[in-house]
């Protein structure tokens, strides 16, 4: 397949800067001002059917955004702005392989690799499933052999531990979801990532696994990434001097694109995984870059992660954009982000096996819609992607929750939660779901002076001490917030949840104007990097930098000793 096509001849829709000239955006603008003097409690207050309303289900996943500044119109003006924007069109262009990645000349067909329709989807008039129903069924035979012993190393030994070589998206989606999944692991294969290019991140790593029974995975879409490939052979050296350099084809498999240069590796292309360059490296986990779980939960609960994806793919791709959770948290989020100033989004699981889930998409997100141009180069009008965090509940309310109830600034929050834990452990999960709920009706609710104030004379407080507390007591609310709800984190719901986020990341780059697929943000500190690395050999003073980086780079010259 070809690796670079020319954009398509008229892009599918427009791509100008002139977002907040829209009439959309105008009266959008005006809208927020028109609500300002009515919080949240009050909309629920007047409109017992505000849940009924503002909720929708597809198959065991319940998206609750009933907790957000909005009402009838609300909505039906930034569905205006989805229609001014041509978000659907965006949308069908990216479902139909159109090259909608136009800086790197590609198409952008994550979609196709959760295809399980088997709906042709065509590139340059070629179908691309064959290949993709190719390289699954690949790692269909691979896990097979090595989850039931059939694989061995070069001294006859399974499988005990997979360790996943890999940065970015060759990491962080993988990463998330094994974690997210761990309670259906293979009972003797334990999969480990090792990203960073420290070597503590190997060293600890590789501590306590033996080479005889150590599968290592290369996963990089370029197989030119530096710290991949420092790792790679950090590995291989760690094994080839364990068990000889014939080893390696026992021990070593790659996942990339890039079939010549896993060769030059030493990697037998027998053992690669391919995948294309239609596959955004953030957009990966569903192809060949999956292949550490599907080893770690079985290649056919892989498919159920699939088809959970292909369902939200297919509601995305065909619901109404007032009925579709995809289109409407892509949407909440611009009405925060550009009409409320929020800059940030907290992702908070409820379910500690999700602990990665807020790093996932923090790539994803970020390096999606971190752009400052729109697709056309002309300098974006707006604000555009936030500054994604979170952490499993209950330990970021004892930690930043503090700043998100009580703060100056406004962060929407997303919970997430399954009703059903892999642990129930006696109470253990009515209290975390407790807490979850009782969140996000604090940060809607909030607590009024009032209400402060009769606690604390309830609590036989004097008037002086009450009226310097007073202040701090006091819950401003109003704070939105979405909430899923899914019967158990499984395969299939979490692929559910993992093409959700996907696609509200769509919709914003859609509503934008940029080119969520491209990353050209990486390259300059990879650049730069690249020359300092030789610089750093030997104790002569640099001088070629600025004085900060000479500074730096000539103390720890001086530091590290010679
Ligand atoms: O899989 P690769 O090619 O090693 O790239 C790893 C990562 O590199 C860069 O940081 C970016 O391009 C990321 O999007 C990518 O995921």
């Amino acid at each position: 397949m070809p690796r670079a096509r020319k954009p398509a001849a008229s892009p599918p829709a427009s791509t100008s800067n002139a977002l907040t000239g829209t009439p959309a955006w105008s009266t959008l603008a005006a809208h927020r001002d028109a609500l300002a003097g009515t919080p949240m409690r009050e909309m629920f207050a007047a409109d017992p059917d505000r849940f009924a309303r503002y909720s929708l289900r597809l198959g065991d996943l319940l998206l609750d955004y009933s907790k957000n500044r909005i009402t009838d119109e609300t909505m039906r003006l930034l569905l205006d702005l989805a229609a001014q924007t041509g978000v659907e069109a965006k949308r069908d262009a990216m479902f139909a392989g159109e090259v909608i990645n136009t800086t790197e000349g590609r198409a952008v067909l994550h979609v196709a690799l959760r295809n399980r329709a088997n709906r042709p989807i065509l590139l340059d008039g070629q179908d691309v499933m064959p290949e993709v129903n190719r390289v699954l069924a690949q790692m269909r035979d691979f896990c097979a052999a090595v989850r039931d012993g059939a694989w061995t190393g070069a001294t006859g030994k399974p499988v005990t531990d997979v360790v996943n070589i890999g940065i970015g998206g060759s990491d962080l989606g993988p990463v998330m979801v094994a974690e997210a999944l761990k309670p259906y692991w293979h009972a003797r294969i334990r999969p480990h990532f090792v990203s960073n290019v420290d070597g503590t991140h190997i060293a600890e790593t590789l501590h306590g696994l033996n080479p005889e029974t150590t599968l290592f995975l290369v996963a990089s879409k370029t197989f030119t990434t530096q710290e991949t490939l420092t790792n790679a052979h950090t590995a291989r050296r760690w094994l080839t001097t364990a068990l000889g350099e014939g080893a390696v084809p026992k021990h070593f498999a790659a996942l990339s694109t890039n079939a010549e240069a896993v060769s030059a590796f030493g990697i037998d292309t027998a053992n690669m995984f391919a995948f294309w360059d239609w596959v955004g490296g953030r957009y990966s986990l569903w192809s060949a870059i999956g292949l550490p779980v599907a080893l770690a939960i079985g290649f056919d609960r892989f498919t159920d992660l699939l088809d959970g994806a292909h369902a939200m793919d297919e509601h995305f791709r065909t619901a109404p954009l007032a009925e579709n959770m995809p289109a409407i948290l892509g949407l909440l989020g611009v009405w925060y982000l550009n009409f409320h100033g929020a800059s940030a989004q907290a992702l908070l699981p409820y379910d500690q096996y999700m602990h990665r889930f807020a790093a996932h998409f923090q790539q994803v997100d970020m390096e999606s819609n971190g752009k400052r141009v729109t697709l056309d180069g002309a300098p974006v009008d707006t604000d555009t992607g936030p500054v994604i965090f979170g952490e499993p509940g209950t330990n970021g309310q004892h930690s930043f929750y503090q700043l998100i109830h009580q703060g100056t600034r406004l962060i929407p929050c997303d919970f997430i939660a399954p009703a059903i834990s892999h642990n129930p452990m006696g109470e253990h999960h009515p209290i975390l779901l407790s807490n979850f709920f009782a969140q996000t009706e604090a940060l809607m609710k909030g607590k009024t002076a009032d209400e402060a104030r009769a606690e604390l004379e309830a609590s036989g407080m004097g008037a002086d001490q009450i009226a310097a507390l007073l202040p701090h007591k006091v819950f401003p609310g109003d704070r939105p917030t979405n909430s899923l709800l899914v019967r158990r984190i499984d395969p299939y719901t979490l692929g559910q949840l993992v093409a959700l986020y996907e696609h509200k990341v769509f919709v914003q780059g859609a509503v934008w104007g940029v080119n969520s697929f491209d990353q050209w943000g990486v390259e300059l500190g990879k650049q730069l990097a690249k020359a300092i690395l030789p610089e750093l050999k030997g104790d002569a003073p640099v001088s070629s930098h600025d004085a900060s980086t000479n500074g730096l780079i000539n103390a720890w010259k001086e530091m590290r000793g010679s």
